[in-house]
């Protein structure tokens, strides 16, 4: 079922926590929000839910207008990031609760809480109470209790925020499997984490101070970010100042070769993993290094190029590679391809 936002504002007294939104969804698409904190991501997914009531603005599911319905009467899948399981039931109830408010057979609910808890691999601990289940397993359950009741829209409200990093990945896996076996349900997760809106969403939409900054496709944003925010939120590209001097781009002084001048004022944009740094003297920006950090398969190494002040360019050397000593001298190589230019002050 489609999900629109419609021109929706939220008012919280004198905070505007979204201004303007709009946002449509797909049958059967993912589309993650993405943003700092405080941004409105929560806000725009509690407009859906019907949670908070919108000051101006139409929130349709499906075409028809739902903005005056009360949450139960939304048909919506919602699982936050504190779980929320109810904790004086066993497992199999909170994943039948849905289905015995909605007043289903009695067989029914067994055999829908039976194929939901076999889809999250919660089978076993039925008869458990939630405070018997890890936190990843809590939060399975939770995708459970949301799915019983066949929802065409689900909302993920930071779902695995509470989870340690093996467990996150392994619910990735989960939610990926499931948008799989639920072709055609709508998602709106709304997370911090880029990671996981590259790994799960077709499109991402980034917000910041109430607002949408950029919608596209999560490929796409990150190859291609159209705004400087977008191309620093989502995957930690450089942004350089850039000169334009007879067709041609320079930073410092340096011509980029290959990258074609855009018009209106721009930034150059490169992701730290597209640079090589090669000993004085190669062709490229020269500079030195200020700092170096071991992030597992890569070293992220900082370095400050010549002529440029408070500019730090992030550069990502293969562990396998030597990493050149604090203070020394190094050009970063830059290739065009790997280039774009982002409008400075857009988002
Ligand atoms: N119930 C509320 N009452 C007052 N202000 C609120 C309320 N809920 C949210 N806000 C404010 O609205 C703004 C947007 O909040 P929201 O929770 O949507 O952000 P978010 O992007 O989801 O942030 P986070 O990633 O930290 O959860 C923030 O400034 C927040 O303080």
């Amino acid at each position: 079922m489609t999900v629109q936002l419609e021109d929706v504002t939220v008012h919280f007294g004198r905070t505007c926590a979204l201004e303007g939104f709009d946002l449509s969804v797909a049958a059967g698409e993912t589309v993650a929000l993405l943003g700092p904190s405080g941004s409105g991501k929560s806000t725009a997914l509690k407009a859906v839910a019907g949670f908070v009531r919108p000051t101006r603005g139409r929130i349709r599911l499906g075409g028809n207008d739902v903005t005056d319905l009360p949450p139960a009467r939304r048909g919506i899948g919602v699982v936050v990031q504190q779980y929320a399981l109810f904790p004086h039931l066993r497992v199999a109830d909170n994943v039948a609760f849905g289905l015995r408010a909605a007043r289903k057979p009695r067989a029914e609910v067994a055999r829908r809480v039976g194929e939901m808890l076999e889809m999250v691999g919660m089978t076993a601990y039925g008869r458990r109470f939630p405070r018997e289940l890890s936190g990843g397993q809590q939060q399975r359950v939770a995708i459970a209790r949301a799915l019983a009741i066949q929802p065409s829209v689900l909302l993920l409200d930071e779902p695995l925020a509470a989870l340690d990093a093996q467990l996150r990945a392994d619910m990735l896996g989960e939610l990926q499997k499931l948008r799989r076996e639920v072709p055609d349900i709508a998602i709106v997760y709304v997370t911090h984490d880029q990671s996981e809106a590259l790994a799960l969403a077709d499109r991402i939409a980034v917000m910041r101070d109430a607002r949408l900054v950029d919608i596209a496709p999560a490929a796409e944003l990150y190859a291609a970010p159209p705004s400087a925010f977008t191309a620093s939120f989502l995957g930690g590209a450089n942004l350089l100042p850039v000169s334009v001097d007879d067709g041609e781009v320079k930073v410092a002084g340096t011509v980029i070769p290959g990258l074609k001048p855009a018009e209106g004022k721009n930034l150059l944009c490169i992701r730290p993993h597209a640079i090589r740094l090669e000993a004085p003297g190669a062709a490229g920006l020269a500079g030195r290094v200020v700092g170096a950090q071991w992030r597992g398969a890569v070293n992220q190494v900082t370095c400050v190029v010549d002529g440029l002040a408070d500019v730090v360019v992030r550069v990502d050397v293969p562990a396998d590679r030597r990493v050149p000593e604090l203070g020394a001298g190094v050009v970063m190589v830059l290739p065009g391809g790997a280039c774009s230019l982002v409008p400075v002050g857009v988002g």
